[in-house]
């Protein structure tokens, strides 16, 4: 049964968390690395029928019955689309896609409410500029009055849902997101570990996720064992 049919069969699913629901608004086929996905659409209403956010997914579905890996990637626009070494974010977006062309049934859930771990892009700007003072990643949204980590996986858990893949492997070094999305439902069968480039500018903020925000591996580990292991470093 293609993932379409499968979607007209479930409109009315009960939700996992009865305050939010996913809609699927559109869809279409989207070539993306010489290979046609298929890119959805989904929007996120809360109980009172308000339009709370959307989703986008981006899927590859050459076998709908297996358990997809699935990688639910948090917007950086900065990362993304501007090429920004601060952090891993748009290689971590190309490795992700990488993997989930190469799986029978996969997909990247792009969550646009996620910009900044959740505070925005103009917080997340705000925080970088403190960051230019000498703050790290955590201390910079501390001292603009906000959590460290601001994301919820409601949304993402509805859409997995939706899409009928109540049981995933997940491409992530961040625990939090694994309980994120257990705590809406999702069995998270395997977590698969995500590398992304490992650069000067970055080196620090993939040591600080590590060892302050209890990500596992975001820095490689070879960075670790002296100068010599480092200076491939770009
Ligand atoms: N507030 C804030 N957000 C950041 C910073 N650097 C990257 N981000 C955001 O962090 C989010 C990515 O979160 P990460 O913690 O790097 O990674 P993750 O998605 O939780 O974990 P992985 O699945 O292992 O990649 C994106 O929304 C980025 O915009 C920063 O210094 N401050």
């Amino acid at each position: 049964m293609t993932i379409e049919a499968d979607i007209e069969r479930i409109p009315r699913r009960r939700t996992a968390n009865g305050s939010q629901r996913a809609v699927l608004r559109a869809e279409a086929n989207l070539p993306v690395n010489g290979k046609v996905m298929r890119v959805m659409v989904f929007g996120l209403t809360g109980i009172d029928g308000a339009r709370a956010e959307e989703v986008v997914a981006l899927v590859n579905s050459r076998d709908p019955t297996a358990v997809p890996l699935v990688r639910v990637h948090s917007a950086c626009l900065t990362g993304d689309i501007l090429g920004s070494q601060k952090c891993d974010c748009g290689d971590q977006l190309k490795v992700a896609l990488r993997q989930i062309q190469v799986r029978p049934h996969g997909m990247l859930l792009y969550m646009l409410n996620h910009e900044g771990r959740g505070i925005g892009l103009t917080q997340k700007i705000r925080a970088y500029a403190l960051q230019d003072g000498g703050d790290n990643t955590i201390e910079a949204n501390l001292n603009l009055g906000l959590p460290v980590e601001a994301r919820d996986f409601i949304a993402a858990a509805e859409v997995l849902h939706l899409l009928n893949s109540d049981t995933i492997d997940l491409l992530t070094n961040n625990p939090l997101k694994i309980e994120g999305l257990e705590t809406h439902g999702v069995t998270v069968r395997h977590r698969v570990p995500i590398q992304g480039d490992l650069t000067e500018q970055n080196a620090q903020y993939l040591l600080d996720k590590d060892q302050r925000m209890g990500h596992i591996g975001a820095l490689p580990a070879h960075y670790l064992q002296g100068p010599k292991a480092t200076q491939d470093v770009s």
